[in-house]
């Protein structure tokens, strides 16, 4: 079973153009679980231009299934993090300026570094996912770095994807993925996936990579479940990941 893991971090852009609590963060986490999520993921960036720390801390004693918090290990997230512990912590790299997240870890580069991040989250009882781009060369120092799963970034396959209609599908792209999602779980690394995905994408991938563990999606979710209520829109998503 893939579970799905609402990423609530557009809920809180609407809720901070205008400055007020609508939408209630911690309402919509409680929702999404309610309608049938298996987990709430946030991603506190340093700027704090969608979740903030305060919200992460106030969801903390409300989440009922897997509480995933993302980001770029800093002092301050890793003090959030250390001080939450939620159930998963994905690791991205990055910068704090990103527009949103375009590239797993580099994890022969950063090896010495994640190795220190991974052991203090795992030190503290902490599951680790590290955000990975495609590629088999990084998967073995993804799992000695410490990582418990890789979480693929779905950027490019979501790109592609959409150009398939009109292009001739890259189908070494989707080799990239399936290959490195078989060398992950060859040594014993669980499979996590996330950016971008969306009702149209989402049933592809997964019939082709069935090793999947979880997904994590947010903006596409988000803007379907204007159209389409957030209940009804978190069945189709769930639907989309039924084996
Ligand atoms: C790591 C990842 O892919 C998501 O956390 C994504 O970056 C969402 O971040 P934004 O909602 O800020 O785009
Ligand atoms: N890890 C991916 C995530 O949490 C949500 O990404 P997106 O669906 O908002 O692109």
């Amino acid at each position: 079973m893939t579970k799905l893991s609402v990423n609530i971090n557009k809920f809180a852009t609407l809720r901070n153009a205008r400055g007020g609590n609508m939408p209630d963060i911690l309402k919509v986490a409680q929702d999404c679980e309610r309608f049938g999520a298996d987990g709430i993921t946030v991603h506190p960036r340093p700027d704090e231009r969608h979740i903030r720390y305060q919200d992460v801390i106030d969801l903390k004693p409300l989440v009922t299934t897997e509480f995933n918090i993302e980001g770029y290990p800093s002092k301050g997230f890793m003090d959030l993090v250390l001080a939450i512990k939620p159930d998963q912590c994905t690791l991205v790299p990055d910068p704090p300026d990103a527009i949103t997240s375009n590239t797993g870890w580099d994890t022969i580069q950063y090896q010495s570094f994640l190795k220190d991040v991974i052991g203090t989250l795992k030190a503290a009882g902490i599951r680790v996912s590290i955000f990975l781009n495609a590629d088999v060369s990084k998967v073995e120092a993804a799992k000695t770095a410490g990582a418990d799963r890789i979480e693929l970034y779905t950027g490019p396959y979501a790109e592609e994807y959409a150009k398939a209609r009109t292009q001739p599908q890259n189908f070494q792209l989707f080799n990239d993925y399936k290959n490195t999602a078989k060398a992950a779980t060859a040594i014993g690394l669980d499979l996590n996936a996330g950016h971008d995905l969306s009702l149209e994408n989402l049933r592809f991938f997964k019939l082709h990579i069935p090793q999947l563990k979880e997904v994590s999606i947010g903006h596409a979710l988000v803007c379907d479940a204007i159209y389409l209520g957030l209940e009804n829109t978190i069945q189709l998503y769930k639907r989309e990941l039924t084996d």
